[in-house]
Parts: structure tokens; C-alpha cells; sequence
């Protein structure tokens, strides 16, 4: 049966390698907004200018009027972030900004696309590695065109898991950040990492490096494409309380299985994180 959307995914890994070879050779990685004083979220010249060339490319090979666009800096700008039935494109330009500025050698583009709210394929380039990360619904996850699995670790004192600390520094939000990765260290694990981009952590889940990544304060396009190549790997989505996996929700474990995402679990204290969805206040549907 002929695939709808395999136009759709060639473009994207396409895309997400040009976007990556622009940032790559950005020297400018000016800070150019850093909001709210609570919060450390940096943003540059760099990714407002890649946002608008994976848009822009994205609008001009689909259309403007059909497919519908939710990228970080349009939505810091007061684009709409509501996931309708229609196909939408999910992009996060340079995801490790703080990285990007840092020169912290990971930095990722994230691109996912979904339809009828249901994510159909992920693509992450790993820029400075010069790893391209894509899966589509049903078909496996790949690592420049391999195969990637989960890891078959069972028991969580075998794991190595990852965390971030995020962006909102209000002392009482960190102090549960840092509570939780205290107990998930003393259950104990082998060992807690971060990469810096929600993206890349997705990764080293679907390829086995680490055996989960969980946060709190992630949002959609920091996510939506790692969330299909972990799940194409093998692995599993799961809300912070247990219940199911929400994009728009904030708050997400990626495992390799459900046993270690439910040890961890039981460790996580819950903090609110405003849902990306409650940002706006136009209801598109
Ligand atoms: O702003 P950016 O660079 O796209 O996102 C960076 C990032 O660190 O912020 C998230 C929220 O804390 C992270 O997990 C995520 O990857
Ligand atoms: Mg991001």
C-alpha cells in the first residue's frame, strides 16, 4: 500500500541536515532573549533563523494552508501551540541552546509530523556528533540508517538514567528536581547523565546508551520526534503519574521498558508545569 507520508519524512531528514550544516557554521550565537527572571531559557539569532528556513522550506514543498507548523520560536512569538486533527509539523531549530552558546557538543534538530493527533514519524540530527536520528509509526528506529534498540536492562540498578534540571530555577520546583534525582541515585543506579537536549536524551534511550529519560517542564517540540524513535526502538512513553503518555503535557518518561519507567516513577515528585496546549488562548478546534 502506497505510504501517504514518505514524501513528507525524506523531506524532514532532508531539511533537519541543512538546518544542522547552518548551525554547525553559525558563529552567532548571540543571546538574544532570555526571559522571565525565574527562568534560564536561552535564545539566539541562530534559532530564529533556523526555525524560518525548516518552516519556510516545509511551507513552500506542502503548502501553507493544508499542513499546520508549532515550532519553539513562533509559539515564544504567540503563535498557536494546539495539536489539531490536521497534519502538523512539530520543530524544535536547536534544541541545546544553552549548549549552542556554550559550545557543549550537543545540539540537535528535532522535527516530528502528525496527523489526526497522532505522531506519525520523528527525525533528530544530531549536528555536532553528525548523527541522523529518524523513525517512522510501525516501520523500526535508525541511527544513519541502522537499526537502533532499546536496552534489555531489567533490573534499575543496572541502569544508567537521565534527568534535567530545565529551565525554572524557583527554589522550590529545583529543590524537588534535585530531590528526585537524589533518590533515583541512592536506589542506586549505576549512574544519572544529561546531555542538555531533551532530543539527544531521547536518543541515547532508543540506542541503549541510557536506560530512561524523564522530566518535568519538557515541552512538545523538545519531544514529539524523540517520542516516536524511542517507541520504534522498543521502548516506552509514560506520563510522570503512570498514565499514558501526553505531548502537550509537560511531563514525560522514556524508557526502555515499562519496569525500569515504573521504578523510576516511583521516585519522581510531581511538580505543575503549565500544559503547552494551555498557553494559548485560541482554540483552534
Ligand atoms: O530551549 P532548548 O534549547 O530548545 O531546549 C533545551 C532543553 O534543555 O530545555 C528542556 C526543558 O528543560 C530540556 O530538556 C530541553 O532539551
Ligand atoms: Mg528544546
Amino acid at each position: 500500500m502506497e505510504d501517504p507520508w514518505q514524501k513528507a519524512y525524506d523531506f524532514a531528514v532532508t531539511v533537519a541536515r541543512k538546518a544542522g550544516e547552518v548551525i554547525r557554521k553559525a558563529g552567532e550565537s548571540e543571546i538574544k532573549v532570555s526571559t522571565k527572571s525565574s527562568t534560564v531559557d536561552l535564545v539566539t539569532k541562530t534559532d530564529e533563523r533556523v526555525e524560518k528556513i525548516i518552516i519556510g522550506s516545509l511551507k513552500e514543498e506542502f503548502g501553507e494552508g493544508t499542513h499546520c507548523f508549532i515550532g519553539e520560536e513562533s509559539v515564544a512569538k504567540g503563535e498557536p501551540c494546539i495539536l489539531t486533527h490536521k497534519p502538523t509539523w512539530i520543530i524544535d531549530p536547536v534544541d541545546g541552546t544553552t549548549n549552542f552558546v556554550h559550545g557543549f557538543p550537543f545540539v540537535a534538530v528535532s522535527i516530528a509530523f502528525a496527523v489526526n493527533k497522532q505522531l506519525e514519524f520523528g527525525v533528530i540530527y544530531s549536528c555536532l556528533e553528525d548523527k541522523m536520528y529518524k523513525a517512522r509509526n510501525g516501520k523500526g528506529a535508525y541511527c544513519d540508517d541502522e537499526l537502533i534498540q532499546v536496552s534489555d536492562v531489567k533490573d534499575i540498578n543496572k541502569s544508567i538514567i537521565i534527568s534535567e534540571h530545565g529551565t525554572d530555577r524557583s527554589p522550590e520546583k529545583v529543590k524537588k528536581i534535585f530531590s528526585t534525582m537524589q533518590k533515583i541515585l541512592c536506589i542506586p543506579v549505576h549512574g544519572l547523565r544529561g546531555s542538555g537536549t531533551a532530543a539527544t536524551n531521547m536518543c541515547l534511550v532508543a540506542t541503549g546508551a541510557v536506560e530512561a529519560f524523564f522530566e518535568i517542564g519538557i515541552h512538545c517540540w523538545d519531544i514529539a520526534a524523540g517520542a516516536v524513535i524511542v517507541k520504534e526502538a522498543g521502548g516506552v512513553l509514560l506520563d510522570v503519574d503512570g498514565g499514558p503518555f501526553d505531548l502537550m503535557s509537560r511531563r514525560m518518561v522514556s524508557a526502555n521498558n515499562e519496569v525500569i519507567a515504573r521504578r523510576i516513577i516511583k521516585e519522581i515528585e510531581i511538580f505543575s508545569a503549565e500544559r503547552d496546549d494551555d498557553m494559548c488562548e485560541i482554540q483552534l478546534e
